[in-house]
């Protein structure tokens, strides 16, 4: 298995990071994971297009151009014969003694990409999946991908230990995203999400979605939310790069979202795919 360290495709047992790396001391830097289908990155433009803005918006200047790293991880999934997974990558603020302020410029960010294989979550997809609710302990820029994720890692491991796959946040009694994923209702033929600000990711199958449904003439209000909508809600559904469209048909140990998938999340499940296939191949 080969990973990219720097600008470098090394065997994964050679891969080591420098215990003053920023990225292991404090979270200090951004990352994205980006879906393979068919041996292809799927939306990987997108997906590199909000790993520069998310390494701007913390001061960090990414030592590739987007071509450069396209073409690494390009090279990253043809070397390791990735045909359905996922690619991971981070950049980090670099090596340097530890001190809050950012080091000088002559200390180079640090990239550390690998590639994973991981099925489609068929079973999943068909039959839909249980959640919990939590609230939302985040800070405020949650529209930065960064890896300060321990908010999203204790939302998620209090689903975990409920027996469900997702935490779905809330914040002053506004729903705001899973703690992986983001979060629409579907009401009355209406598809309610929360808007794309510093509460949430911008997640990049949120925007595939938005733009299915223009085409399709599905109409969306990008309005927050609240717990009692949800509970309410005609159907329930997540987006993201792992979960694609997955229904939510438990909620906190209740059915919800009609108890089983509603018939407009089944047809953004097939239109999704067919995007997949339009990018991907079969
Ligand atoms: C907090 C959060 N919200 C929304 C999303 C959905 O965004 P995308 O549609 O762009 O994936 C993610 C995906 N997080 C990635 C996806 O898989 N694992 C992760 O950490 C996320 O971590």
């Amino acid at each position: 298995q080969y990973v990219a360290v720097n600008g470098n495709l090394i065997d994964r047992k050679n891969a080591y990071i420098d215990i003053e790396d920023r990225g292991y001391q404090f979270g200090d830097g951004v990352y994205e994971v980006i879906r393979v289908y068919n041996g292809k990155m799927f939306t990987g433009n997108e997906h590199l297009e909000r790993l520069w803005k998310s390494a701007s918006s913390i001061g960090i200047t990414i030592p590739h151009s987007r071509e450069e790293l396209k073409d690494l991880l390009e090279q990253l999934i043809q070397k390791n014969k990735l045909s359905l997974g996922t690619v991971y990558l981070q950049y980090t603020r670099g090596i340097a003694p530890r001190k809050h302020p950012f080091p000088s410029d002559d200390v180079k960010p640090t990239l550390v990409a690998y590639t994973k294989e991981v099925g489609r979550p068929e079973e999943k997809l068909h039959s839909g999946i249980k959640a919990i609710q939590t609230e939302d302990i985040r800070w405020l820029r949650c529209d930065i991908k960064s890896l300060n994720l321990l908010g999203n890692l204790l939302a998620n491991q209090k689903a975990a230990e409920a027996g469900c796959d997702e935490a779905i946040l809330n914040r002053d009694g506004r729903v705001t995203e899973g703690s992986h994923s983001n979060i629409s209702i579907v009401k009355g033929g209406k598809i309610y999400t929360h808007p794309a600000n510093n509460y949430i990711l911008n997640g990049i199958s949120r925007r595939v979605m938005l733009e299915i449904c223009a085409r399709e003439g599905i109409q969306v209000i990008e309005e927050p939310f609240t717990v009692k909508e949800l509970q309410d809600a005609d159907e329930i559904f997540l987006t993201g790069t792992t979960v694609e469209v997955m229904p939510v048909i438990e909620l906190d140990g209740k059915s919800a979202g009609g108890g089983k998938p509603g018939p407009v999340t089944r047809k953004l499940q097939n239109w999704f795919k067919a995007e997949i296939e339009n990018q991907c191949g079969r």
